[in-house]
Parts: C-alpha cells; structure tokens; sequence
C-alpha cells in the first residue's frame, strides 16, 4: 500500500494530491452519462494493479494515463486512487499499444488486428495511422477497404475527442458529447456556444435542464429570452409527458417562474407573460379562451392537431350511411343460428350500429366480449363485399386481432406507412388508407397525434371501429382520446357490461371488475398449492421482502406450475425507482434468471449490463429500424469488435450499434405504463406504499388484466386498497370533448 493511504474511506480535503502515471488494464464500470468510471491500472510504481475512481471521458484499456489525485481506504474495496485530474498519454509500449488500439476504440480493430498491425509497425504504430495511414495496407489480413473504414473511424475519433474536450470543459458528459458531435459535425461547438438551448430542439436526451447546464458553464445569461423561451417549451413538453395537451396561463407561468429561479433570485412572472405574448404573437405558442376565460397555453402543434382532429371526427359524423336494418337484423340472426351462439342486447346493438355509423366506439371490460362483439361485426362487413383493416397501436396487440379474426392486422405505424425519410406517414388525405371498413384495438392508448393520422388517412366514404378498454390505463402520449370521444356523447358508443360465463371462471377477470368498481378484490392467499389464477402475496412489512418473494416465486411456484421463468413471466411495476421499481427488479431478475456465463456475450453501457439472453425493451419509437416504443426483445448475440448488438424483436433481427444503447433497457421487469396493449401469461404485480405517488385504480386494473394465465398480487392490503380507492389521479388537460361539442362549419379548408 502506497505510503500516503488514508485509514478514512472520506474524502480528506487537506489530502495534498499525488501524480500516478499507469497503462489501464481493464474497465470496471463506466457510467457514460456521468463519466463515472472505476478501473484497474499498472502503474510502475505499485506492484499490484491499483483501483482508480474519478471521472473520464472515454476511458479505453490500454490508455496510459497521467493521473492527480488522493489515496483514499474504502471499507468494502480497500485501497484506492481517487482521481481529481487526468491527461493522456499515448502508450509507450507494444502489450500498451496493442491493448489499446483493441480496446474497441476504433470500429473494425479488435485484439487480433491490433496485434497484427503493432507487430508490424512497432512503437511508431500510432505515427503511422496518425500520419501514413494508407500503410495499413503492408499488415498481413487488412485489406483495402479495411483501410478506408478505420481511417474513417480513426477521424471520427479524433474529432469526438476535440468536441469532447470542449464540452467536458463545459461539464457536459461523453454520451452527449458525441450525440452533440452527430447532430451537428463540425458546427458542434460553434453551435453550443451561440445558442445551447438549441440542443434541447434538436437532440435526443438532451432537454432544457442539460441545455440550462451547459448554457450557465457557456456563460448565456440566466435572463436571457433564449432562456425563458426554451424554459417555457420545456414546462409544455413536460405537461405533455404527462399527457396534457395544453396547460392553463397560471400554472404555466408559475412553474415556468419555478424552473427559471437561480440561486434564490425569482424570475419574474412579469417577464414570463411578456415572453408568453411575444410568443403567442410569434406563433411559437397558441393562446385560447377556455372556460370562464381562462387562457390556455398549447404548443402549435397540438392546438393545430387538437382542432383539425374534432374537424375530421364531425365530418365523419355527418356523413350518413344507407343500410337496410332489417337485412342486416336478418343476417345477424342466420348468422348466430348457424353457429349456436347468441349475442346479447348490447353486442346485438353494437353490431347493428356497427352497420349504419361512419364511426363508433365498442368499450368493456375484461371477458364482456369486446373481441366476440369485433369478429362478429368482421364477418358481418365481410357479408356486406367491405375491403376490411385492422389494426392497433402495438405489434403484441396486432398479433392478438389476427389470431382472433383470422385476418391480416398491422401496427398502425404500418398501416398508415410510416416513412422514416419524412418522419410522417404516406396513408393521408391524398392517399387514403384502401379499406372500406377499418378496426382499430386497444384504442385506449391512442395518443393526440396517432389518432389525427389515423382519421387523416379514412377515406371519407369508409367507417371505423375503435375498440378499447376507457377504464384502462390513458395512452403514453398526449391526450386521453378515448375517453373524450365517449365523454363527448357526440360518437356513438356502445358499452359492454356483461361478463360471460367463460370469463367469469377466471378469478382474474373478477378481481378486475371488482376494482373498476371500487371494491376490494377476492384473492387467494399465496399457498404451495394454489387453486386460483389470481393471488395474493402479502410481500412482507419492507419492500426488501417484495425482491425477495419475486425471486422465490420466480425460483419456485412458478416453475412447479410449468411455467418458463425465462419466457412466460413479466414483472409489472408501478414505478421505476426504489428498491420495488423496475430498475432495481431488472439487476436482481438479470442475475436471477439470465446470470453471467463464459458463453454469453456481455456489454455494459450507461451502468447497465445487456447480455446475451436478456429481455429488453424499446424506448422510444425507431423509425429506421421499425422498432417501436414499448416493443420487447431478446438480446441475440453481442459483437465486441463491431460494436453490434443484435436483439430480436418476434422473430425479427435488429442490429444496434452500441452509441445507440440508450434506446433500450433491460425489460425482466416493466412499467405499468409500458405494458399496455401486451398480455403475459404470468404477470407479478408488486404493490407497495412506497408507491403511493403513482399508486391508482386504472394503474392496477391495466395491470392486472395483463395477465392471461396467472396473476400474482405482491403487497399489503393497505397499498392495495390506497390504489384502488385512488380515482382520475391524473386529470389531463385536453379540450376534444369541448371540441367535438361545437357546431363547426366546413369550408373545405382544414387540411394540415
Ligand atoms: N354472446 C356470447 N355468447 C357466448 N360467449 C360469449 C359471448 N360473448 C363473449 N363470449 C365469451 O366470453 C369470453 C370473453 O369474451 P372476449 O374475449 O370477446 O372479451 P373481451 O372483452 O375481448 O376481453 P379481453 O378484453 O379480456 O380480451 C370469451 O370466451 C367469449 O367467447
């Protein structure tokens, strides 16, 4: 141990720092939306490999670094070189040089070429790629085109790193740095400098509070009106996270003000609603009179969506349908005849109306038939010569309509063909989608915008059915259309209420209806030989308990009831964080069921492990690779060398370099909210107080109807009963009700 180790696992601020120099050997963690790195390094002076902790910006093994810093004594990890500075230095030896170049720092050198290019060119090898590059060529096995790609990835290096030097500079972190760098080249740093805030437009993962960051270290005054402006959107776009379509002036400017104070100095309301003017003015923001006069403050975009979505839904409505009832009363009868079956008063009206409306909503519950009612009223518009299409927002929910109707159904980023060049969609007014009659399932997660490209591409003579659960949990983005469609009584709707007698055997579809009504559920205490298909688990008195009976039941009951832990379960949380919340659930479940293996490839991005078996999930919707927010996959092999990894998405490969990890995360255990539209056949369902923020009845009922086969409830009667009893906890700011209730006049002029 080095002389000047301190006994004290706390940072000693009179410490004087110490210099190190050292080749890295390996990397322990890296964080890259910190930096935060632990490795191990050779250094000359200390015989055994040292622990350094600190953070770096593009750490590689085989670095040699000149490190400042302190040495600290953790109590768990012992001796250790925490670092306050560090440069680099090029590597001055062969095993260095050869290390580092196959580090995977550039794409297409992996360890075998890197020696090979280091046995051939010795210590002058970083000269000659630096310089001579061409030479490549003299190394036995590098071919031509081999020579092209790394001198392509070598710049590409070289670039990110000045890019990446100005930026940590400014405290930005290597993640963004070289999303920074992607996004604008060579203007990368002009860019950050004249105006941050335009990162927040432009980029991916960078919001406000990063731009705000990096704006303050760039020196852009707090007062600035690029400030107010971006801080103002910012505000908009988080309502709309959490599914509002616009938000009232007050509350905007209140929690603009919030997120605008620096250091105790208030920013001013005043000068808020001034910048809220000049927008308005500008067209940057749509200001309306709502009720009582209160002005509402919308993006453009949503405003503009909001209104010409309740334009297309009324000229729907007006457009009268000619049908003869009485053929289509006779044909439901032969056709119900002929399969023993009988409809009841509400599917019976439904399938009529399903006849003569434009457009009608089919909402129920769990097992009140919603799909026998869908396929009943398919066979019907098949009997009427309809071209018909169906669809739903999700491949899972897609799959499930075709199996039960027999046709062809498709997401309806799909349907609508999507083209990523344009980030729109081909199916549109002029090019409407070629169906006489369309279907569209779990349309509770419809959003603002999905359900304006929806309409905007039904051609005006064909009719639409939208199938949902309205008690379900309101989509993922913008909006609760949904139910502003019931709410508006202006659409027709039809309301399935009666649970079937198949469906009332499932303890499931009890408990379901049991909380939509407000009352505590029938469950089957957990036993070692449960008779139900819905129970109970009281998970203990900490949520520590709750990890632990997850993985028991994981280990064990569930295997026994010939269930696949690795395919056939799904761990649903309330929330992400806590020791109860997906990303805790997600490293216990990773180890329990997928645990590190020689033979499984492994990679470790943003402090998270994605091995080969891993279930992860989509984050966001992915036009290029046609891979959708929500969508779940397993990871099918990792290239170190390439920089790939490959997950399969049902069946469908899809390759992801790893600067694009950020895309996924590991998905043992999900949200809530990122199941909807899926159905498992096991689901666990940890429900604990500590959730109480996001705790809701349509939160456990959309969860609890996940499951097909088996559900297990984790958690007190207490947090149970607080979610069920909590109703309409998130109100959503939306005006489409409001909208489809006033007259509108047609010109013809409503295009968008
Ligand atoms: N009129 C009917 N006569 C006999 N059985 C029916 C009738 N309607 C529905 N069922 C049966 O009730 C059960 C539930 O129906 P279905 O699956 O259509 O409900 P759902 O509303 O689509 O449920 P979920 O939302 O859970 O998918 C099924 O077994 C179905 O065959």
């Amino acid at each position: 141990m080095p002389s000047s180790a301190q006994d004290s696992s706390q940072p000693n601020r009179y410490q004087v720092p110490e210099s190190l120099t050292g080749v890295v050997e390996r990397i322990t963690y890296h964080s890259e939306e910190s930096g935060y790195t632990v490795a191990r390094i050779q250094s000359p002076r200390v015989r055994e490999l040292v622990t350094v902790v600190g953070n770096f910006a593009n750490i590689q093994a085989g670095q040699t670094l000149q490190l400042k810093g302190v040495w600290k004594n953790h109590p768990q990890y012992g001796s250790q070189f925490e670092v306050q500075q560090y440069t680099e230095t090029k590597p001055a030896t062969l095993t260095g040089l050869e290390k580092y170049l196959g580090s995977g720092l550039i794409k297409g050198v992996g360890p075998v070429t890197a020696k090979r290019i280091v046995t051939h060119f010795g210590l002058e090898t970083l000269d000659i790629i630096e310089n001579q590059i061409e030479r490549l060529i003299e190394v036995p096995g590098i071919a031509k085109k081999r020579v092209t790609l790394i001198h392509r990835a070598w710049a590409e290096q070289k670039a990110i790193k000045e890019v990446m030097v100005f930026l940590q500079e400014h405290g930005v972190s290597t993640i963004y740095a070289i999303k920074i760098f992607k996004q604008y080249g060579a203007k990368a740093i002009a860019t950050v400098k004249d105006n941050p805030y335009q990162l927040a437009d432009d980029i991916y993962g960078i919001g406000f509070l990063t731009a705000d960051k990096i704006a303050r270290n760039v020196g852009v005054s707090p007062w600035s009106k690029y400030r107010y402006r971006s801080g103002l959107l910012h505000i908009l776009s988080q309502a709309a996270e959490d599914g509002h379509c616009f938000l009232p002036q007050p509350e905007l400017m209140k929690l603009t003000a919030e997120l605008l104070s620096v250091d105790g100095h208030e920013a001013d309301l005043e000068a808020v609603s001034t910048i809220i003017d000049e927008m308005g003015q500008r067209q940057q923001l749509v200001v309306e009179e709502g009720e009582g006069g209160m002005p509402l403050c919308y993006k453009p975009s949503f405003a503009i969506t909001e209104k010409h979505l309740a334009q297309l839904l009324q000229q729907l409505l007006i457009r009268p349908i000619a049908v003869d009832l009485l053929r289509v009363r006779n044909w439901i009868e032969r056709f119900t005849q002929s399969r023993g079956i009988v409809l009841s008063s509400q599917q019976q009206q439904a399938v009529e109306m399903a006849a003569r409306s434009r457009i009608m909503v089919l909402t129920g519950g769990p097992g009140t038939g919603k799909t026998f009612c869908t396929r009943t009223i398919v066979a019907l518009w098949k009997a009427m010569g309809k071209k018909i299409g169906l669809a739903a927002p999700t491949g899972r929910a897609a799959q499930r309509i075709a199996e039960v109707t027999g046709l062809e159904a498709k997401t309806l980023h799909r349907m609508l063909e999507f083209d990523p060049a344009t980030m729109g969609f081909k199916r549109d007014r002029d090019n409407p989608l070629p169906y006489d009659a369309i279907v569209v399932d779990e349309t509770s997660m419809l959003d603002l915008f999905l359900a304006h490209s929806l309409l905007k591409a039904i051609a005006p003579e064909a009719q639409l059915l939208l199938v949902g659960d309205v008690d379900q949990l309101p989509s993922v983005g913008p909006g609760k259309v949904l139910a502003d469609l019931i709410n508006s009584e202006k659409i027709p709707v039809v309301r399935l209420e009666q649970v079937f007698r198949q469906a009332e055997s499932s303890a499931i579809i009890r408990a379901a209806h049991s909380i939509n009504r407000g009352e505590y559920p029938k469950l089957e205490p957990m036993s070692n030989n449960p008779q139900s298909d819905c129970l109970h688990h009281n998970g203990g008195t900490e949520p520590e308990h709750g990890v632990q009976v997850v993985c028991e039941l994981i280990s064990d009951l569930i295997p026994r009831l010939g269930f696949n832990p690795a395919t056939d379960v799904q761990v649903l949380c309330p929330m992400i964080r806590g020791v109860v919340g997906t990303r805790n659930f997600n490293q216990v479940l990773q180890q329990l069921i997928n645990p590190p293996s020689p033979d499984k490839p492994e990679v470790s991005r943003g402090g998270m492990i994605f091995r080969v078996g891993d279930r992860v999930i989509q984050l966001k919707n992915d036009y290029n690779r046609e891979v959708f927010n929500g969508d779940l996959g397993v990871v099918a092999a990792i290239d170190a060398v390439e920089q790939e990894l490959t997950i399969c998405f049902d069946g469908r490969d899809v390759v992801y370099d790893y600067a694009d990890l950020n895309e996924i995360t590991l998905a043992w255990s999900i949200s809530i909210h990122k199941s909807q539209g899926s159905e498992y056949p096991v689901v666990l369902l940890p429900i604990y107080m500590t959730h109480y923020v996001m705790l809701s009845r349509n939160l456990i009922y959309t969860g609890l109807t996940r499951a097909k086969k088996l559900a297990i409830i984790i958690g007190s009667n207490k947090a149970i009963n607080m979610a069920i009893r909590q109703v309409n906890q998130q109100q959503r700011y939306t005006r489409l009700k409001e909208r489809l209730g006033v007259k509108m006049i047609f010109n013809g002029n409503c295009s968008n």
